[in-house]
């Protein structure tokens, strides 16, 4: 691929093989969660999670989608319990969207998609930093959530506000005192499977949790989404749209839940 990895035709998900051959990997990412093949796991327990707002610092655009990125050189704000054993520090987190209100999310349940998906990166504290766990197969656990079309979501309304002033690739801002406990659904039921970053390198290295109750986001909410831009300043614009890899190969894989 001449320039890096992306979501348009010449450098998509359908070229990552290219440079990144685990793309057709044993345990691929994201997945389609068919309720029915899901099993009661009677081991899972509930998530326990727990934030603390004044480790986030910053928000960015990487080009790929918007983050919040969290301090993480102590145990302040941690994912302990549910699928996982031992301790996991909230890194960063960021969405995927599309370009309608009818796409947008990387997991779907059933074959159906939401117009968008939150995603809450942990990395297990057994290793010494973000970067080691991040190629190891227990390294990392994340949180999706996926977001219907509804009433406008005030818990949305921070994040929304501060597009404006990082609407470019490369742009960033403070962004601190923020509790994402706030985007969480009200109930955190959760299916669960082993698969990996849905973006290169593709490591296979993620423990997935996807929350089965959906928060909302208002149509109007979603445009903001799309204002802001793949591209940085001094490139010809394009919209932040379509971020999401497709379904991948279960490849003898199923989620598993906690009975209820
Ligand atoms: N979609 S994703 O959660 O796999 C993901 C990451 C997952 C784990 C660690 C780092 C990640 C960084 C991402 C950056 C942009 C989009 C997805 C990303
Ligand atoms: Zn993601």
């Amino acid at each position: 691929m001449s320039n890096g990895w992306g979501y348009a035709d010449h450098n998509g998900p359908e070229k990552w093989c290219d440079n990144f051959p685990i793309a057709n990997g044993p345990r691929q990412s994201p997945i389609d969660i068919q309720t029915s093949g899901a099993s009661y796991d009677e081991s899972l327990k509930a998530l326990k999670l727990q934030y603390d707002p004044s480790t986030s610092l910053d928000i960015l655009n990487n080009g790929h989608s918007f983050q919040v990125t969290f301090a993480d050189d102590d145990d302040s704000s941690t994912l302990t319990e549910g699928p996982i054993s031992g301790k996991y520090r909230l890194k960063q987190f960021h969405f995927h969207w599309g370009a309608s209100d009818d796409k947008g999310s990387e997991h779907t349940v059933d074959g159906k998609c939401y117009p968008a998906e939150l995603h809450l990166v942990h990395w297990n504290t057994e290793y010494p930093s973000f970067g080691e766990a991040a190629s190891k197969p227990d390294g990392l656990a994340v949180v999706g959530v996926f977001l219907e079309i509804g009433a406008d979501n005030p818990n949305l309304q921070k994040l929304l506000d501060a597009m404006d002033a990082i609407k470019c690739k490369g742009t960033q801002t403070s962004f601190t005192n923020f509790d994402p406990t706030i985007l969480l659904p009200e109930s955190l039921d959760y299916w669960t499977y082993l698969g990996s970053l849905t973006t290169p390198p593709l490591h296979e290295s993620v423990t997935w949790i996807v929350c089965k109750q959906s928060i909302s986001v208002s149509s109007d909410q979603m445009k903001k989404f799309r204002s802001l831009l793949f591209t940085a300043d001094d490139e010809e614009a394009c919209c932040m749209v379509n971020n999401y890899r497709p379904p991948q190969p279960l490849k003898g894989r199923y989620a598993s839940a906690r009975p209820p």
